[in-house]
């Protein structure tokens, strides 16, 4: 039996089409009073979607967004009444001067770490708010009129239902771009900031840069929400745009599931509405006029986020049929590296010292790394093997001495650098995105390999690319034995698979040598030996790795060589049966039964 047009389609891509087509039949069937409360819901849909990606997606919380979309708004009134020109250029002038602002803004605050981003956002968004209502051009608190309608082939949009589906393809296209954006290279990267730089560091992408862009993305999507409300409106005072909208907007984003472009657009619906028929029944119940609506927001907020604390959207969304894996097409390959030849100095730490204070954490300590060797770091723990890791890896550079990776010194290289380099790792405590699929997880571990940057992931231009990392994905979750899993929630996996997935991750990166943070911690017996056969089998397809490690039993059956650390120095270096019967090893792992000592 063949199968009809939409016979290829997924259940969730069709739910998703049915869903548009009710979009699009509301503004016909709703009364215009609706209609219109429609329309104010998808241009804050709008602001909101630029939160998701900001404060969702890369967890930096701003406050002042509601600013941004008051730069939208003034610039389009500016450019259509005082400079009398078309309404639409009023939207390419409004996204031209929200995203240099936002560029400036970004690039000053953004740097900062914890509570001080909220905060500086705050500080920029109520000095945004009294710049509109201090400016004598911006009519001050009185506020700008006569704003013209928006016109196209002649036609004013001035009813409701016109404006409704230009809201509404706004919408959908912005929400379609952040969709696609997500399912890219970037999008991985963008979800790995969330937990702070380290991994994305690692894999070499330019956190700084990716932050700064999301927050011109997400403060464009604002400036267009401003374009449409001042069209709509036709009348601008600074009030949409101060703090407590700004706030508002947050609460959307949170209450709908701020890690999802739809469960923005759920919160906006909910709270939106919600706000409506509480401004019209608290008064009548209340007996009183007042802002009362906001104190239940504030109940109802919390209440939801007891509930749900990921918001609504998680809650629906267990009821949709899930999303499945969807193999991308006509996938190439992606940039190789040339293979070391066997036997040659991948790593050279050549009198690396760190010192933190008076304490030399690693010192004086010399070694070399040839390729196709496992070689393993050893040392009682605070012997400074985590400081030496984070020596060869960019984390931190050494006071003194160098760390030469394939003959280039990265002594005071960057992390994204070392990789580039051919260097990736895994991390001592697992360091994975658990509401990403395996798959996804693999994926990001080849950041470097693709170029696609955010305007080609918006507009879905990737799709190439993405195949071809898509592809070497599955190939290394086969090589580590987790490719049935492809599929599976990243943060489902038991402890063993998810140190096997931070290894298939960094293949994805091509690498010359592959460094490993203690993989066998807290994994069990069978867990342990599933690693030391992956090790071997990536041994015997060419991969170089240094191994830091506790457990002795898997260090001595994997390793070629081993370097023994102690108080900061190299105690010894040898094959595994040599510093088993070394005195001054047994000495430093005093109580510490290594195998096979009691041989000697
Ligand atoms: N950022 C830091 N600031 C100050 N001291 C530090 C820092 N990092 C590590 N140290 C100190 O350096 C020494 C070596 O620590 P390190 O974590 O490198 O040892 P380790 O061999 O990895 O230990 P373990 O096996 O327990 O992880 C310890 O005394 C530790 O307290």
């Amino acid at each position: 039996m063949r199968s009809g047009p939409l016979g290829s389609l997924s259940p969730r891509t069709l739910l998703g089409v049915a869903a548009v087509l009710v979009a699009l039949a509301l503004p016909l069937v709703l009364p215009p009073f609706q209609v219109t409360l429609l329309t104010n819901i998808l241009i804050f849909a709008l602001v909101v979607t630029g939160l998701v990606l900001l404060t969702g997606i890369v967890g930096l919380t701003s406050f002042g967004h509601a600013a941004f979309m008051g730069v939208g708004a003034y610039t389009t009134a500016l450019v259509s009444t005082r400079l009398g020109l078309s309404p639409w250029l009023g939207l390419p002038a409004g996204l031209l001067v929200t995203g240099t602002l936002a560029a400036l803004l970004g690039a000053v605050t953004l740097r900062m770490q914890g509570h001080y981003l909220p905060l500086a956002t705050i500080a920029w968004g109520i000095s945004l708010f009294y710049v509109f209502g201090n400016t004598p051009a911006l009519g001050g608190n009185t506020g700008l009129t006569d704003i013209p309608a928006l016109e196209l082939l002649g036609l004013r949009l001035t009813g409701p239902r016109p404006y409704a589906y230009l809201a509404l393809l706004s919408v959908l296209l912005a929400a379609a771009g952040a969709q696609c954006l997500l399912s890219s290279r970037t999008g991985r990267a963008m979800r790995a900031l969330r937990s702070g730089p380290l991994v994305a560091e690692a894999f070499g992408v330019p956190t700084f840069r990716l932050r700064v862009q999301v927050f011109v993305l997400s403060a464009l999507l604002a400036s267009w929400a401003g374009w449409l409300y001042a069209h709509n409106q036709r009348f601008l005072n600074p009030t949409p745009f101060g703090l407590q909208s700004g706030i508002e907007y947050l609460f959307m984003a949170v209450v709908g599931g701020a890690q999802y472009v739809w469960g923005g657009l759920l919160g906006t619906a909910v709270l939106t509405d919600l706000r409506e028929r509480l401004r019209d029944t608290l008064p009548a119940l209340l007996g009183q006029q007042g802002n009362f609506e906001t104190v239940v927001f504030g109940i109802l907020v919390i209440a939801v986020l007891h509930g749900a604390r990921r918001g609504l959207w998680p809650v629906i969304e267990r009821w949709l049929p899930s999303a499945g894996l969807r193999r991308l097409e006509h996938a190439g390959t992606l940039p190789a590296r040339a293979p070391v030849p066997r036997g040659e100095v991948l790593l050279d730490v050549r009198g690396a010292v760190k010192t933190f204070g008076g304490l030399r954490a690693v010192d004086d300590v010399s070694f070399t790394l040839h390729a196709g060797e496992i070689l393993g770091l050893i040392g009682p723990n605070g012997a400074g093997k985590s400081t030496l890791f984070n020596l060869v890896t960019g984390v931190s550079p050494a006071t003194a001495g160098q760390v030469l990776v394939a003959g280039h010194d990265v002594t005071r290289a960057s992390p994204g650098a070392v990789h580039r380099l051919g260097v990736s790792r895994t991390f001592q405590h697992v360091r994975i995105l658990p509401e990403l699929s395996v798959l996804e997880n693999a994926m990001m571990g080849g950041y470097a390999r693709a170029r696609a940057g955010i305007v080609r992931s918006v507009l879905h231009l990737e799709r190439a690319e993405e195949a071809a990392l898509q592809r070497e994905a599955l190939a290394q979750l086969e090589r580590v034995g987790l490719q049935a899993h492809a599929t599976e929630l990243a943060g489902a996996l038991p402890l063993g698979q998810q140190r096997l997935l931070e290894v298939a991750r960094a293949l994805v990166g091509d690498p010359a040598l592959l460094l490993l943070d203690e993989p066998a911690a807290g994994l069990r017996h069978g867990e342990k030996r599933e690693l030391a056969a992956v090790l071997r089998r990536l041994q015997a397809g060419g991969i170089t790795i240094l191994i830091v490690e506790h457990d002795m039993d898997l260090v001595m059956s994997v390793v070629d060589r081993l370097v023994v650390m102690s108080s900061g120095q190299r105690l010894a270096e040898g094959l595994p049966a040599d510093i088993r019967r070394d005195p001054a090893v047994r000495e430093a792992y005093l109580g510490v039964d290594l195998p096979g000592a009691g041989a000697a």
